[in-house]
């Protein structure tokens, strides 16, 4: 009996969580080459291997119709989880569930349940009308015309495909191409997507179009989502938790708000002053980030924010004053920068 296979731990419920990770860890072992014709004839006769975790004891449950952000800075280890996710991939040890399956041993009735969307891969057929893919999907999964007629209809107009579908998929925009992509993958009507970055590359509106599309479908479907993306605003969008990964491990799961809370107990104050001031003089009244012209920006701590703003205010001539959160990016950067929670 394989590790997947064996029973979960008792204070796991499978019949609450839709996607269920226990301890999950994926290591891959790569060929080690000293360099030069010794090492080449070396490596050719007696291989050496090291391990490459690039997943490391991940555990983490997500429910029915939640919308997850899954976040870390290139080579954490997201696309290997979404891999034994989906059962593309054998986990190295730990358990793993998705909507009551075991992923790896891709049953039929577990393929139907879910969906991967990778944003840099495609399933669709470059030269023909993707019509004509989800033709064959269709045929695939055993939807009848009628209901393929029913989907099709349906996906079109919410992803705003319309006259599209029948053009060489290569005629397509980037972002009309992404959406097809999207059709083809929500055609069987999965419980469960994985998407990894699918908004890789758009420009803003097609962007925005997807991330529409998905909290229309989250509603509508009630489907659990599963999303990695680089573009913040996809993730500050469609996702109240975020799960975050570092080198392999887990670093945070919980609110977004709580992330930021957490990381970032700081505020930024925008001010418009009536005249120009030098930076040095503004450095007074906190860390300044920037200054140009008359305008200005202050990191300030939480704590001393009240103190900060009524300094400036009676001090300095003051047209404008905003106090915003920072921007999710950069907290995130720091997070990921500080490497450690
Ligand atoms: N098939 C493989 N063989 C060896 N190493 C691999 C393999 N696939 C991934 N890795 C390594 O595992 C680590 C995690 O990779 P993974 O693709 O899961 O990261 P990621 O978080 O999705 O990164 P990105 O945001 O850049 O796509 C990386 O160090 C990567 O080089």
């Amino acid at each position: 009996m394989t590790s997947e296979e064996s029973a979960l731990p008792h204070f796991i419920n499978i019949y609450m969580s839709i996607i269920l990770a226990h301890n999950l860890s994926k290591f891959y072992p790569v060929a080690v080459k000293e360099p030069g014709i010794k090492g080449t004839l070396s490596h050719f006769f007696r291989r050496t291997y090291r391990q490459i975790k690039a997943v490391r004891d991940v555990s983490f449950e997500i429910t029915p119709g939640e919308v997850v952000g899954f976040l870390g800075p290139n080579g954490a280890g997201k696309t290997t989880t979404l891999k034994m996710l989906t059962g593309l991939v054998h986990p190295t040890s730990g358990n793993v569930r998705v909507a009551g399956y075991v992923p790896f041993r891709r049953q039929e009735e577990f393929l139907r349940k879910v969906t991967l969307v990778m944003g840099q891969k495609q399933q669709l057929l470059w030269d023909l009308p993707a019509m004509d893919s989800l033709k064959i999907n269709a045929a695939v999964y055993g939807i009848s015309d009628h209901e393929f007629m029913l989907r099709v209809g349906e996906l079109t107009e919410m992803l705003s495909l319309e006259g599209k579908l029948n053009q060489a998929v290569r005629k397509l925009s980037l972002g009309e191409r992404m959406k097809a992509e999207l059709l083809a993958a929500l055609l069987h009507r999965p419980q469960v997507l994985f998407l990894d970055e699918p908004t890789l590359g758009l420009d803003v509106n097609a962007q925005v179009g997807v991330r529409d599309f998905l909290r229309q479908y989250n509603q509508r479907y009630q489907a659990t989502v599963l999303l990695t993306s680089h573009y913040m605003a996809d993730i500050t969008a469609l996702c109240e938790r975020v799960i975050m990964i570092h080198q392999g491990a887990l670093m945070y799961d919980g609110s977004l708000d709580g992330l930021l809370e957490r990381f970032a107990p700081y505020r930024e104050v925008h001010v418009e002053l009536a005249h120009e001031i030098s930076k040095e003089k503004l450095k007074f009244y906190g860390d300044v980030k920037t200054v140009e012209g008359r305008s200005a920006c202050f990191i300030v701590e939480q704590e001393k924010l009240t103190r900060t703003v009524s300094r400036i205010l009676s001090d300095l001539e003051v047209v404008d004053l905003q106090v915003n959160e920072p921007p999710v990016e950069e907290v995130i950067g720091r997070v990921f920068q500080a490497g450690v929670v």
